[in-house]
């Protein structure tokens, strides 16, 4: 089967998947917001800034032009920064409008929407109407670009109400080093796809401050508990905080130098200011944006999340980290589980 396909976005992810789904054999057309992108894309086969010494597949082709790059796609994939997923998809939508071609729309970010608290999908959703659409798949799981760039083992979750379309995404990106799963639970799958980035700040400010493996580890899993639940709260099933875009998320970017989540919190700890850190790492860090909308939507919903609550302190009402963890080991003591 050889779809044709837009990638929307030229980051690090928008990359390296349209450069494995041009491997795979479609017809790949990656749309860059900057035109500097699209002629290294198109003239060198880099893309040096997000992914330094990959060499990419010389059938990939980028585009500047929104209109021209989805044009026929069976299949458009969303991989730009949350917050800037409801421009692209008011742009996407006139073009789909004069034409009888309706795409399966894929999302393949991680966060939620500052302002409205909406699921990358919930975005997608409210701006393009179902009947311009063959369904909206939200692929998600532990992947970075930079394993994934060199064909590391890669599982992801392809989560969609509509089963039939998830399916048509599993076998379109699935290769020997990529395999997915499909879900139904979309709320849980994008809920845990964006919390753990507000978890991996404080893994990396954990380690930024050379706090060993137990703090790391107990960061993790309390961190989960209250993942899952605001995920429950918000309509989640809680198995799917045990499977790939839950606990496999939460390991992969609580534990990497590749994470920018993790990064920036490792930074951080290291007494540098936020701005500085944003400034200077030059791609997404999504948990930072993320944090201030799971505080706001914990206690809108009546959710406990205090860890959560903790990062946000420090992100936006620069309590210091050390003072932040201390409030914490001193909170009431209390069961584990809450049944
Ligand atoms: N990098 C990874 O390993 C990885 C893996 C899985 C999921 N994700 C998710 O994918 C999403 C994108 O991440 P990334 O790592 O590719 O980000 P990135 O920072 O590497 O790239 C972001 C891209 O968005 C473009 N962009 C910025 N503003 C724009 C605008 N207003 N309109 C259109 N395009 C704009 C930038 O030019 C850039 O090409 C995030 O939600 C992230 O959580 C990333
Ligand atoms: O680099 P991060 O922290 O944005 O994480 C990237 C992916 O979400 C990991 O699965």
């Amino acid at each position: 089967m050889s779809e044709k396909i837009a990638v929307l976005g030229a980051g690090s992810w928008g990359t390296v998947l349209a450069n494995l789904l041009t491997e795979n054999g479609h017809d790949v057309t990656i749309w860059a917001y900057l035109q500097k992108d699209t002629d290294e894309i198109n003239n060198k086969h880099t893309n040096e800034h997000y992914l330094p010494g990959l060499r990419l597949n010389e059938k990939l082709v980028a585009n500047t032009d929104l209109a021209e790059s989805v044009k026929d796609a069976d299949l458009v994939l969303f991989v730009v920064p949350t917050n800037v997923v409801r421009g692209v998809a008011k742009q996407l939508l006139p073009i789909l409008e004069k034409t009888d071609k309706k795409p399966v729309i894929v999302s393949a970010a991680k966060g939620l929407e500052v302002g409205t608290y909406d699921r990358v999908s919930q975005v997608i959703q409210s701006v393009i109407p179902a009947e311009q659409t063959n369904g909206v798949v939200v692929i998600s799981g532990p992947s970075h670009a930079e394993d994934t760039s060199v064909k590391d083992i890669t599982t992801l979750t392809a989560a969609s109400t509509n089963l039939e379309a998830a399916q048509y995404v599993q076998h379109v990106f699935a290769n020997s080093y990529f395999r997915l799963y499909t879900n139904q639970d979309v709320i849980g799958v994008e809920m845990g796809a964006a919390l753990k980035n507000v978890i991996a700040i404080g893994a990396g400010a954990l380690h930024g401050l050379g706090y060993g493996d137990n703090a790391k580890a107990a960061l993790i899993t309390r961190g989960l508990a209250e993942i899952s639940r605001l995920g429950v709260k918000m309509g989640a099933d809680p198995l799917t905080f045990i499977g790939l875009s839950g606990v496999g998320d939460l390991i992969v970017t609580a534990t990497s130098r590749h994470s920018r989540n993790w990064r920036c919190g490792n930074q951080l700890g290291h007494g540098e200011k936020l701005q500085d850190v944003l400034d200077n790492m030059g791609q997404v860090v999504e948990g930072v944006s993320t944090a201030k909308v799971a505080h706001e939507l914990a206690q809108k919903e009546g959710v406990e999340m205090p860890i959560t609550d903790a990062i946000y302190a420090v992100l936006y009402e620069d309590k210091p980290i050390k003072q932040a963890i201390t409030d914490l080991m001193q909170r009431e003591s209390k069961p584990e589980f809450d049944y």
